[in-house]
This record gives structure tokens, sequence and C-alpha cells, in this order.
């Protein structure tokens, strides 16, 4: 299973987080990695542990001041980018070309979405993966995996609809071991967490807590 855990903007040090997300990847069989802010890719990178971008622009080299360059992420470390996170939307034809973006400068592409609907959608877009996230429980603490299992069920289903090769993950709530194993037995291959490890006292116990049983 992947585990995603995505630092948004909470004020946790990203490279304490980097270096227990590098740690339990050795003591585990899931996948675990990291993504921090743009400006931290560098650093949190540095640590060996896999790290992720939070957000690519569907643009190329040029005038395109404010915006953030795959390619430049890519050089900072990032091996993999969300794109349109529930708080970072874009229109459908930037989610677009944010992953044809991601694509040239070679890094793995998560594409995260509201609901089934528009997973099929993400879907099409031909990304490595999608993630269902319902915004309403997005750092709630309740887990989609046990609050709303449907939705999950209904995005695997939306996905291989369109794209076999296209892996589901959901977000919002996840925190727990539980919550992860309900969500691979719905069928996603992954999770995409944030508060349960960026905001506990101890990111490296909620981490070996939340892989103990993958
Ligand atoms: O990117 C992560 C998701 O938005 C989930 O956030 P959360 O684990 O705090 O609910």
């Amino acid at each position: 299973m992947f585990v995603l855990v995505n630092l948004k903007t909470y004020p946790c040090d990203p490279v304490a987080v980097a270096e227990a997300v590098r740690d339990v990847n050795e003591s585990t069989a899931a996948r675990v990695a990291v993504a921090p802010q743009a400006a931290h890719l560098e650093r949190v990178a540095e640590t060996g542990a896999e790290t992720w971008a939070q957000h690519v622009d569907p643009i190329d080299y040029g005038s395109n001041t404010g915006h953030t360059l795959a390619e430049s992420v890519a050089e900072a470390g990032a091996v993999g980018t969300l794109v349109n996170h529930s708080e970072q939307r874009l229109k459908l034809a930037d989610v677009d070309g944010a992953v044809r973006a991601a694509e040239r400068a070679g890094l793995e592409t998560v594409v995260c979405a509201n609901n089934p609907a528009q997973i099929g959608a993400a879907a099409a877009l031909g990304p490595d993966a999608v993630a269902v996230e319902p915004p309403e429980l997005i750092g709630t603490g309740t887990p989609v995996s046990q609050a709303d299992p449907d939705i999950v069920e209904d995005a695997v289903e939306a996905a291989q609809a369109v794209d076999t090769d296209v892996s589901v993950l959901c977000g919002a709530g996840i925190s727990t071991g539980e919550d992860a194993v309900a969500a691979g037995d719905l069928g996603a291959e992954g999770v995409l967490l944030a508060s349960g490890v960026a905001k506990a006292d101890d990111p490296t116990a909620a981490l070996e807590d939340l892989v103990e049983p993958l």
C-alpha cells in the first residue's frame, strides 16, 4: 500500500517528518512518501525520504511569475506530484496541463478529486493514480474509509471503468493503521493523509502505528 503524507502548510518540522518517513519506509512493506511545501523540497529530499510536490502548474519554462514548474520540483528532488488537491483546485484543462507537465519532467502523478464522477474524469487524463477525498472530511479525523466507504468503492469502480492501470488512493481523516486497512479492503491501493501525522505530537509514532498492520 502507498502511504503519501502531505504536510500542507502545517507548522511541523519537514525534515524531522521526512526522516521519520524514511525510517518507517525501511521497516514496512508499505511504500511511504512525504509531500512538503515547495520551499522545503530540497531539504526533505536530502534526507533520503521519497519526496513529492504538493502541486505543479500547467506551464513550461518561460514567463510564468509565481508558478511552480514541474522541472524545478524534479530538480529539487521530487519524484512525484499531487495535482488538483482540494485546497489547490484547477480547471479540467489545467489538470490535464499539469499532468502533462509532470510527465514531461518525469514525475509520477496523483490527481485528487472530490467524488467518483470526478475520479472518472481524472482517470481519463492518464495519471499514475487518482485520490478520492470528500472535502467535508478533510482534517476532521473522521476517516473516509470508515465514514463513507461507498465513496471509496465507487471511486475504484469509476477509475477502473476508464483505465485499469490507474491506481486509486483515498484520503480525508485517515490517521491509523485500522483506517488504512479499511481503505485497502475497499479496493484502494493507497492513502493520502496529512493532519494525522503533520499535527501529531510524535509523527514517528503516528507513522509507525499507521503502517503496523500493512
Ligand atoms: O492531502 C491530504 C488530505 O487532504 C487529507 O488530509 P487529512 O489527513 O488532514 O484529513
